[in-house]
């Protein structure tokens, strides 16, 4: 049994259907948005050495014929490189405009496949079929589709929605902890952006969920996925309120981009020591109570989660350089660099007017207790 949350955007509305054993019958959930019985998968070698199969069978069992790219896993991939691979394979084989690109993996997949189905002949649909906790919960949904540049993260993309997703929870079993933490990291910006109530289900529920609660994991995806299609379906193209997806991020890509993507830091990591230090910075402007990023230390290494500078390996530039990395940010307006801010757990809002000052001390003591630890 599936539930399901309908992204109800006008003409082109599309449904996320989460549950177990999904992927066994992928090619009856596609059906009704396919034009043709074939589809192109593209994959990562990680993904397809343990789903892909079953991916075919689920599509066999319904005459859907499958093509499948597996590209290297990992956040590298994300880059001009791979994406040419992918186009000059979806053309090799051939695709069509009625044809269908399938995103099978992680967000690196998916922002990937969805960029070249993008940009495909001018457009191709595409069906995500996300496989990890963070593209379950945030990825897969909303049409942010592109790749990296050595400038900057999702410097290079499009927004192209898909036509469904298939969220089979049960794929998670295989995640490595780690990335499955950093999944979580999403989830928990979701109750720190919008909703207090269920940032204390999962101070409550989150060790059962990272331990194999199925009710509370299904339950942590379709409330993830509910909350962001409501801001999507409010401003798709983020002209305003959609940035509050991107609370923890200006700090998050200055960290990604200056470990260049690599697995010193992954993504969601990185967004859980985002939110930690915009509600550090919140609270230091007086905006919100020095307890709330307290709180939400708290619980991240009540998870296992990384959750301060400290938890990332190896160098990091000096907070100036962190801040212009941040200069890059697609948010920036008039040179400005926009914040996302709190008011409160649940209680955030775009901050487009932030003194830098406060901002360089932040980072310049999350450092110094780097460098002490
Ligand atoms: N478009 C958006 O709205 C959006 C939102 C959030 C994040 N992102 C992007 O998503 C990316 C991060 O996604 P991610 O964390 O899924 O990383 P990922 O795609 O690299 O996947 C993480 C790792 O898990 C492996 N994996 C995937 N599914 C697995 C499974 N079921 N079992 C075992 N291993 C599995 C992958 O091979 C990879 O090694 C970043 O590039 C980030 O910018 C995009
Ligand atoms: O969907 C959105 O909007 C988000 O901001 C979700 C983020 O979790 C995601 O990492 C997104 O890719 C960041 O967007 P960007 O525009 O800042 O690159
Ligand atoms: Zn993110």
């Amino acid at each position: 049994m599936s539930e399901e949350v309908w992204v109800d955007l006008p003409g082109r509305g599309y449904a996320i259907r989460i549950g177990e054993g999904l992927i066994d019958r992928a090619g009856a959930e596609m059906a009704a948005v396919l034009r043709r019985p074939r589809v192109f998968v593209l994959t990562d070698e990680t993904v397809a050495a343990l789903h892909l199969d079953r991916f075919r069978a689920g599509c066999a069992a319904h005459g859907v014929g499958v093509e499948a790219l597996a590209l290297p896993a990992g956040e590298a991939t994300k880059c001009w490189a791979r994406l040419e691979e992918a186009v000059e394979w979806l053309l090799e084989c051939r695709v069509e405009r009625n044809d269908m690109v399938v995103a099978l993996g992680g967000g690196v997949i998916g922002d990937l496949a969805g960029f070249a189905a993008a940009i495909l002949r001018r457009g191709v649909d595409f069906i995500q079929v996300p496989t990890t906790l963070l593209a379950q919960v945030d990825s897969s949904v909303g049409g942010k589709t592109g790749i990296n540049s050595p400038r900057g993260k999702n410097l290079i993309g499009a927004f192209h929605q898909p036509r469904l997703v298939l969220a089979d929870t049960g794929l998670l079993a295989t995640l490595p902890r780690r990335d499955f933490l950093a999944g979580y990291g999403e989830v928990v910006k979701y109750g720190l952006l919008g909703d207090a109530s269920f940032f204390g289900w999962l101070e409550t529920n989150g060790p059962a969920l990272r331990d194999g609660d199925r009710a509370a994991l299904r339950h942590a995806v379709r409330r993830s996925c509910e909350m962001k299609a409501e801001i999507v379906l409010r401003d798709e193209t983020e002209q305003g309120d959609r940035a509050l997806l991107n609370l923890g991020h200006t700090f998050c890509h200055a960290l990604e981009a200056a470990t260049g993507y690599s697995d010193r830091l992954l993504h969601g990591e990185g967004v859980a020591i985002g939110c930690g230090l915009a509600l550090e910075l919140s609270a230091r402007l007086g905006l919100c109570s020095q307890e709330n990023p307290v709180r939400l230390r708290a619980h991240l290494r009540q998870m296992g989660a990384r959750a301060a500078l400290s938890d990332i390996p190896g160098p990091l530039p000096d907070a100036d350089a962190l801040i212009d990395l941040m200069r890059q940010d697609k948010k920036v307006r008039d040179g400005a660099i926009t914040f996302i801010l709190t008011h409160d757990i649940g209680a955030a809002f775009i901050a487009r007017d932030v003194d830098l000052a406060p901002v360089r001390a932040v980072l310049a003591d999350a450092l110094a207790e780097r460098r002490a630890a």
